[in-house]
């Protein structure tokens, strides 16, 4: 049988978040990092999520690749497609939201919801603004996002920005009068990209069930879960018990997130770090050799922390700087598994995406979560490694500490 649902992730950490909710509403879910080759096959599963890295990369790359994926997903006859972006739309009006949404849709038809919303993270929208808590996007510390700096809440107006076709909003009020009022009033836009209000799990379960037969779904983790509890009875939701294997941990930190800052600073009281220089060093392979001297020194019985992350007034500024953290963690996440380390906790999506493709990972099955959206990802092979692929903002402030105990919910 063919997964009945495609997802396409434009970050590794987005991948494992929305790979946990689905697997949380009972589907089987396979993960996988980067375009597959042609001939890649999956085991029997219900969903396959591919993570790809292209949130913050040039809008036509970003078309590229997620056409590929879905050309995959599609030959493997996967009916449904689903595009999943952060629950705090990181993009900027250059893309990649918009562009991904209109490529996908030139070849599937229709028209789509646009709905980020994940009350379970804080993220909820209403009439068509975005909240993370309490405080609209734009006054959350999303602003100071170093890549996709988040200052516009209102995301008509940001999807807007991306895309030459007219957007339309599903109001909260419609939402909640029922899959019948849902359909007359989207019958009466006549736009493809509708950005739909939710700010309750009810919210999301009611638009599931009103857009069941569309092809094209995009959004967060939350409403991907919501599709897959419409679609899996509740009798049958069982989820898959994935043993961590035994080895020594390292956290690789590039999260400048207000979680990830807290959440280090615990680590950081409990385990040896060492911070990388970007600036004073701004050679990956010399800033890398470095560390992995403190690596070898350092990784003993514990587990150590290798971190860049720091708040907006301490982060080093320049074209590079981005590219430089990223290659040096790849490069560390290799020489920490060269020594023996099998439990990996990256902070962060593209430094995530980073470590996945140095580590030369393409799939993993996902296993528990140790905090909402942040599963245990086992890769496949011989010699297993456990990835915990850390979204910035998620986790609570213990997450990192726990994690290095292999530890879940
Ligand atoms: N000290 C620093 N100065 C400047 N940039 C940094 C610094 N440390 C990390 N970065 C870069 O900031 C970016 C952080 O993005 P990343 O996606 O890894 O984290 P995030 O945005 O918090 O997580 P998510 O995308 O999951 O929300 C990375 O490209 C990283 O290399
Ligand atoms: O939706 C979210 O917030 C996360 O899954 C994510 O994409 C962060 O990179």
């Amino acid at each position: 049988m063919s997964p009945v649902l495609g997802c396409i992730a434009d970050d590794h950490t987005g991948g494992s978040d929305i790979a946990a909710a689905l697997r949380r509403a009972g589907m089987r879910t396979v993960l996988r990092f980067g375009v597959p080759g042609e001939r890649a096959g999956v085991p029997d599963c219900d969903a396959v999520v591919v993570a790809l890295k292209t949130r913050s990369i040039p809008a036509p790359d970003a078309v590229a690749q997620t056409l590929a994926a879905q050309r995959w997903l599609a030959a493997l006859g996967v009916p449904r497609f689903y595009f999943k972006y952060c629950s705090t739309f990181d993009s900027t009006d250059a893309g990649n939201i918009g562009p991904v949404a209109d490529a996908l849709l030139s070849l599937l038809g229709g028209r789509t919801l646009i709905c980020p919303a994940s009350p379970e993270h804080g993220r909820t929208t209403y009439l068509g603004h975005l909240f993370v808590g309490d405080v609209l996007l734009s006054d959350s510390p999303m602003r100071h996002h170093p890549l996709t700096p988040m200052t516009d809440a209102n995301l008509v107006r940001v999807l807007g920005r991306q895309t030459p076709h007219p957007v339309g909003l599903l109001p909260l009020t419609a939402v909640r009068r029922g899959p019948a009022f849902v359909q007359e009033h989207l019958d009466g836009l006549d736009v493809r990209h509708v950005v739909a209000d939710a700010t309750e799990e009810a919210d999301l379960l009611a638009l599931a069930r009103a857009t069941s037969d569309w092809p094209l779904l995009t959004g967060g983790a939350g409403l991907a879960g919501a599709i897959a509890r419409v679609a899996v009875p509740e009798a049958a939701r069982a989820a898959e018990i994935v043993p961590l294997p035994p080895g020594p941990g390292v956290i690789l930190a590039g999260s400048c997130s207000a979680a990830t800052l807290g959440q280090l600073d615990q680590a950081l009281a409990r385990f040896p770090g060492h911070r990388l220089d970007p600036v004073a060093t701004p050679v990956p392979a010399e800033l890398a050799a470095v560390a992995v001297e403190w690596l070898e020194r350092n990784l003993g019985d514990g587990p150590v922390v290798l971190y860049s992350s720091a708040p907006a007034e301490q982060r080093a500024t320049g074209p590079r700087i981005a590219e430089v953290l990223e290659e040096t963690l790849g490069l560390l996440a290799r020489r920490a598994v060269e020594l023996g380390v099998r439990r990996i906790a990256v902070a962060g999506g593209e430094t995530s995406g980073a470590v996945t493709t140095a580590l030369g990972v393409d799939q993993v099955v996902v296993g528990d979560e140790a905090d909402r959206g942040v599963p245990w990802c086992v890769t496949t092979t011989d010699d297993p490694v456990a990835l915990l692929l850390k979204s910035g903002n998620f986790g609570r402030p213990d997450l990192l500490v726990r994690a290095m105990d292999g530890a879940t919910r």
